[in-house]
């Protein structure tokens, strides 16, 4: 096994199927039985086939042995589910059944439950029925009631309940797989950035996770005792020699470092790169090293490196590290992306796993730098903004974290794209390589060097920028903004890049826009954002976020994802109806925290 696949030793939640049943016997219950099996199968037959666990694997389903009629056969059902660590779980039945008799009672994990539209019996009356028992109780369901209305003996998914299934299921497993993981905090809080002060009731509460920390000064430690795998660190520095092209140097003359004090800092920045990963997930390598402590790491789902400015003012930066750590392949071959935050914003760091759970893919940190006004774009370079760049642009831009997946050299249907790792070619790997250059950090910033990430995003790219909030008093608060990367002619990027720090990944994001409340302009997207940071994803996945915020109880702030593809817990809409963010609030404060 190499060390990357270690994190996935102890396996992943499972989804539990529960088929619930008109307990009545002699007639009725002997006549559903098979039907309402058949819904149970054909459930677990779409999950497994459409949905997998982030090594790849498809994802696993557990059917209760037998329809659930009653109580005794719901608590049967839920030791099952107990024993073979099922995550959520999915109701479903064609049929009426008894509401309190049969639910599943374990507030702690995501529930839907898919009542069968048929006419003979009726599901979707149980469905109403044990959906306001799940409000009564405070243990809030998704509901999934297809539109049109089926023939009894159906056992074909129709497509908007298929939807739907899939999006709960993405979601909850992406609660079930973070929970009882950490996030470590390697240092602590950079520049005064608030997301990197962790919040660890936040992350106990809302994300069922633990926080782990580290001081800076365990880089160190482990660089000069020599805590890593040495023959793993000259696999990783040959490949780094031949496949990460350095860059030019853009600094001030009298600021250029010599070629011998680079070359120490390449080595500088992958053993950063080892440790950090063992730091995350240990390493059996470690144990057989000596280091048994180490090899068992910090069970680190996620994790933010404060580097600025301890760290980078006098050794190199975490360019490197975070976003080797962050992509989807390193010297080991393909694998799932670690979630790894710059500057420890930890905040940011969660938007990245959200997302990253939710897609497989690999994320783009970046600071939300700039909007430029199709007027300045224009005043500056004389260009005229055009397509989906016409209203304005967001420059995201920073130095470390962007994962170099968000090059958009991978494809889909010929199109620029991020896929999971399995899906990525290995041509794929070497054009993403190729199209990026490692260049000298600013020494002005980074004291230390280091080398920062330099590629262009291409266009065309369907994307989600997401930021999660804290708001003293009211908690946590999640902003989503779909739109897409665009390309702008090599002169206006160069210039508007060097403006900047041009020694950073670029992603030019175009936020589609809806024509009120925050997406009323990209100026308006722009001034609402509520950090400096913003998480970005490929896809449009911002009803798999909504949808997944409402599990965590964590409201939505603004996005501006279709009214349609908007799914939450039935009982979300006992808190009134309207379009406006209101209702999310309302709720989420209601019920409160998952694990609180
Ligand atoms: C180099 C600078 O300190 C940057 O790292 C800074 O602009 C940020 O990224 C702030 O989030
Ligand atoms: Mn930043």
């Amino acid at each position: 096994m190499v060390a990357s696949d270690y994190r996935w030793k102890d396996g992943f939640p499972k989804i539990g199927i529960r088929p619930t049943i008109d307990g009545r016997r002699r007639g009725v219950r002997e006549s559903l039985e098979e039907q309402t099996m058949n819904l149970a199968e054909a459930v677990a037959k779409l999950l497994t086939s459409e949905l997998r666990y982030p090594n790849g694997d498809p994802v696993e389903c557990v059917i209760a042995d037998n329809c659930i009629g009653g109580v005794a056969e719901a608590e049967a059902a839920a030791k099952k589910f107990r024993k073979a660590e099922v995550g959520l779980t999915i109701t479903v039945t064609p049929c009426w059944c008894y509401g309190t008799e049969t639910m599943d009672m374990d507030a702690s994990t995501p529930k839907a439950i898919w009542g069968f539209n048929g006419t003979g019996r009726p599901g979707a009356v149980y469905l109403a029925a044990v959906l306001s028992a799940h409000a009564q109780k405070g243990i809030p369901a998704f509901g999934i009631y297809g539109e049109d209305v089926r023939d009894e003996g159906d056992s074909e998914i129709p497509a908007d309940v298929q939807e739907k299934l899939l999006r709960f299921a993405r979601s909850g497993l992406a609660v079930a797989i973070m929970r009882n993981q950490a996030y470590l905090s390697m240092g602590s809080v950079a520049m005064g950035i608030a997301g990197s002060i962790v919040d660890d009731s936040f992350f106990q509460e809302y994300l069922g996770m633990r926080n782990e920390y580290i001081d800076m000064s365990e880089f160190t430690r482990r660089i000069e005792e020599e805590i890593y795998d040495p023959e793993e660190y000259q696999l990783a520095l040959t490949w780094v020699k031949e496949n990460c092209a350095e860059g030019p140097d853009n600094n001030p003359e009298h600021l250029q470092t010599s070629r011998e004090r680079k070359d120490q800092e390449w080595e500088t920045v992958v053993k950063m790169t080892l440790i950090a990963r063992d730091l995350m997930i240990g390493n059996p390598r470690l144990s057989e090293l000596g280091f048994g402590e180490e090899a068992n790491g910090h069970h680190a789902i996620a994790a933010g490196f404060q580097g600025q400015r301890q760290w980078t003012d006098h050794f190199p930066n975490g360019d490197f590290m975070e976003t080797m750590l962050n992509s989807s392949f390193d010297w080991n071959g393909k694998r799932a992306p670690f979630t790894v935050a710059t500057e420890n914003d930890s905040l940011n760091g969660v938007g990245m796993l959200f997302a990253s759970l939710l897609t497989n893919t690999a994320q783009i940190f970046a600071d939300v730098r700039t909007y430029w006004s199709p007027a300045s774009v224009e005043r500056v370079t004389g260009y005229k903004l055009e397509g989906r760049a016409a209203g304005g642009i967001l420059h995201l831009i920073n130095s470390g974290s962007a994962a170099l997946d968000g090059t958009g050299e991978q494809q889909i249907d010929g199109q620029p794209a991020m896929k999971p790792f399995w899906e990525i070619t290995d041509e794929e790997v070497q054009s993403t390589l190729k199209a990026t250059q490692w260049r000298p950090a600013s020494v002005e910033y980074f004291r230390g060097g280091g080398f920062s990430t330099d590629y262009l995003t291409r266009g065309g790219m369907p994307m989600t920028m997401t930021r999660l909030n804290i708001v003293k008093g009211l908690g946590p608060v999640l902003q989503i903004a779909e739109g897409y990367s665009v390309d702008l002619p090599q002169e206006v990027h160069d210039t508007l890049d060097k403006r900047t720090d041009p020694t950073w990944p670029t992603t030019w994001f175009a936020p589609t826009l809806t024509g009120s409340g925050a997406f009323t302009s990209v100026y308006d997207v722009m001034d609402h954002w509520g950090a400096n940071h913003g998480a970005i994803s490929y896809g449009h996945i911002g009803a798999e976020l909504i949808t997944l915020a409402s599990m965590l109880r964590i409201p939505v702030s603004m996005h501006n994802v279709p009214k349609e593809k908007v799914f939450r817990p039935r009982a979300w809409g006992l808190f009134g109806t309207e379009q406006s963010e209101g209702a999310d609030f309302r709720a989420c404060e209601n019920f409160g925290p998952l694990y609180k």
